[in-house]
């Protein structure tokens, strides 16, 4: 049975799961036996629409190109526009939410609302939306739980790169007691691009924008905020140690200078915004910070948007994953891995 699906926010990450649906729907019918339609999108400025029977995706990304909005998607009966993000998630006949609307640093909201809105719905929640999973991960997972419907938060750390899978499904047994990482795309593309190729720290950012890496607001990567928030999401998921964003310290890369980079340059050394957890004593202490790192250190090699992780486990030592940490398809792709296993699970409980 296809999955019903409801989009919250329809930018860059939000078209990016929809063309990939529209591109590999065969592939993945065929391959995983796999299949999903889009019911309902509601966005903020660009419309809102909902068809019980589903809606064209080919269509939808037309009008949205040609428009600018969705409620210019062609009449037919059952069709319903103007629907808020809460509506949607009520009232919709999907089975499952796809959260990718802002992601708030200080309240989490929205989201967070749009979490409990659905689960108490009983319907899954897949999101690349930090806030909700950095701000109160202990209340929404418990909340899924309870309602025994799928949260999956994959892209929100890395994006379809799986730095919370991947430790989850293939380094359990072992205790992770520290992790160390490069976790935002957007200032790695500035410092790399200021390094290797003498851009200023305005182009590249505009660079990263135009790219579609920056969150709406900026001063969110550039400050370390975005980071400060994938971190607390590692130590509470991955190690599993109740950690607030307030308990974490966090310097951005805004005071990094043509002259810092030369510096460093010359002693053979590169700065990078690093992100840190380890246990200490039964508790974590995160923190964001840039730092000047050896040139031979695996995290100097880690250019632009690339994003890197070391776990330090206590069975099998040291594993470094790296891969995309932004972009529309490696996003989007974040959010198909995650609703491709909630499609697996369900198909096991009905074995
Ligand atoms: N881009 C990336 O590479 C990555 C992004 N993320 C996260 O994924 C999420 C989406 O990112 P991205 O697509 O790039 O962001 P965009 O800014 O491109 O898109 C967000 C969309 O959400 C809409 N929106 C905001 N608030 C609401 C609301 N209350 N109800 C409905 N729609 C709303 C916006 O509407 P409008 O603009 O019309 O006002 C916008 O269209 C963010 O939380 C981001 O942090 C995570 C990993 C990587
Ligand atoms: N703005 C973020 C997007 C992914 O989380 C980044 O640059 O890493």
């Amino acid at each position: 049975m296809a999955h019903k699906l409801a989009f919250i926010g329809f930018g860059t990450v939000g078209q990016g799961l929809a063309e990939i649906l529209e591109n590999k729907k065969e592939q993945l019918k065929v391959n995983e036996n796999f299949e999903a339609e889009i019911v309902a999108i509601s966005d903020f400025n660009k419309g809102s629409i909902y068809h019980p029977r589903g809606l064209e995706i080919g269509t939808v990304l037309g009008v949205l190109k040609e428009t600018g909005n969705l409620e210019n998607y062609p009449s037919s009966p059952g069709l319903v526009t103007g629907w808020d993000s809460l509506t949607t998630i009520r009232e919709s006949n999907a089975d499952t939410i796809v959260e990718v609307s802002y992601t708030d640093v200080k309240t989490g909201q929205p989201a967070i609302d749009h979490c409990r809105t659905a689960f108490r719905a009983q319907k899954n929640v897949v999101m690349t939306n930090k806030g909700p999973v950095a701000l109160a991960y202990q209340e929404l997972s418990h909340l899924a739980e309870m309602q025994g419907v799928h949260w999956g938060f994959e892209g929100t750390v890395m994006s379809g790169t799986p730095s919370l899978r991947m430790p989850i499904a293939a380094l359990a047994g072992n205790e992770i007691y520290e992790i160390r990482g490069i976790l935002n795309g957007t200032t790695n593309y500035i410092l790399t691009k200021m390094e290797d190729e003498g851009v200023t720290y305005e182009e590249a950012l505009m660079e990263a924008q135009a790219l579609g890496y920056a969150e709406a607001d900026p001063t969110s990567d550039l400050e370390g905020y975005d980071a400060r928030y994938k971190i607390a999401i590692l130590a509470n998921y991955v190690m599993k140690q109740p950690l607030s964003v307030d308990e974490i310290s966090c310097r951005g890369i805004t005071e990094i200078n043509r002259h810092d980079i030369e510096t460093a340059k010359a002693e053979g050394k590169r700065w990078k915004l690093l992100a840190k957890a380890r246990k200490e004593n039964g508790r974590v202490v995160a923190s964001i910070a840039p730092e000047k790192v050896e040139a031979t250190d695996p995290l100097a090699s880690i250019k632009g948007t690339v994003n890197a992780i070391a776990y330090d486990c206590d069975l099998l030592g040291t594993v470094t994953l790296s891969g995309a940490g932004a972009g529309k398809v490696e996003t989007g792709f974040s959010l198909l891995i995650d609703l491709i296993n909630i499609d697996r699970e369900r198909k096991l409980v009905n074995i």
